[in-house]
């Protein structure tokens, strides 16, 4: 059997109850590193509690040779965990009906997410979002300016837009960094850039920042260590607009 098992938001003691008990009940345990991060821990923490010694797989390792993940869970049960909750804005359900079409069971574990963490933290509320996007570190000769698009497509449409920012094995992107990389795409694109950002850092921890206001503001703001999101709202009904005058100092 194949469980999914998602590691919510920030530290070792964000997964479920259900979850952990999962792990400590199962034979093989792997984690994947690289659509999340859980910045408040580390392997070693995560062993202790879980009480279980975790095989790391980065993006190769799920994608192109997911065989030993699966042939782990024919012989026995396998727990597949991922930061966040483990099927949002990741591309986890691929796994899944894979070992679906090998004869493998699979079950899904939840756990909390940063796509619903961003509503509790800024105040927007969740049926006013339009499609997400995710900004990368542009590399030599490839700066794709699809993310800018979506967002200025659902500026449009009136929709907020959550903006996930890259993560690298050795760095993390900064809200900082994202706006100016959307700034710059636009500029590319002869288009006017959004005019506010709700910038988050920290979700699920004790300090977590929320900051909002313009570009030139949120480009000075020092968010702190990461994970870092962005927010590109729409127009701001009158509760969101006063949650973030109250919480995030607009
Ligand atoms: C591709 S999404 C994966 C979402 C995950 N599966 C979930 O449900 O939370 C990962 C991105 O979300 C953002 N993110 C995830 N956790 C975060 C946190 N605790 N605080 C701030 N941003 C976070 C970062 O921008 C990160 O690059």
């Amino acid at each position: 059997m194949l469980y999914f098992v998602g590691l919510g938001l920030f530290d070792e003691k964000d997964i479920s109850i259900k979850g952990l008990e999962r792990i400590r009940d199962s034979d093989e345990i792997f984690l994947e590193s690289y659509t999340s991060r859980l910045t408040g821990t580390n392997i070693q923490k995560m062993e202790l509690l879980y009480g279980k010694k975790l095989t790391i797989l980065g993006r190769q390792d799920v994608e192109n040779e997911p065989e030993k993940i699966l042939e782990a869970a024919k012989k026995g049960d396998a727990v597949f965990l991922t930061g966040g909750d483990p099927m949002v804005s990741t591309t986890h359900s691929d796994l899944r009906i894979r070992a679906m079409r090998e004869g493998i069971e699979t079950a899904i574990i939840h756990a909390s997410s940063i796509q619903s963490a961003v509503c509790g933290l800024s105040g927007l509320q969740n049926y006013r979002f339009g499609k997400s996007c995710s900004v990368p570190y542009p590399e030599k000769g490839w700066f794709p300016t699809t993310p800018l698009n979506t967002i200025l497509k659902n500026l449009d449409d009136n929709l907020h837009t959550i903006v996930f920012l890259d993560i690298k094995p050795d760095r993390f992107m900064t809200v900082n960094e994202g706006i100016e990389i959307i700034e710059q795409m636009a500029g590319m694109e002869n288009k006017t850039p959004p005019k506010l950002y709700i910038g988050i850092a920290r979700a699920g921890s004790d300090a977590p920042a929320v900051i909002a206001g313009d570009a030139e503001k949120l480009k000075s703001a020092d968010f702190g260590d990461p994970l870092h999101i962005l927010i590109v709202p729409g127009e701001l009904h009158m509760m969101e607009q006063e949650y973030l005058e109250t919480f995030a100092g607009l």
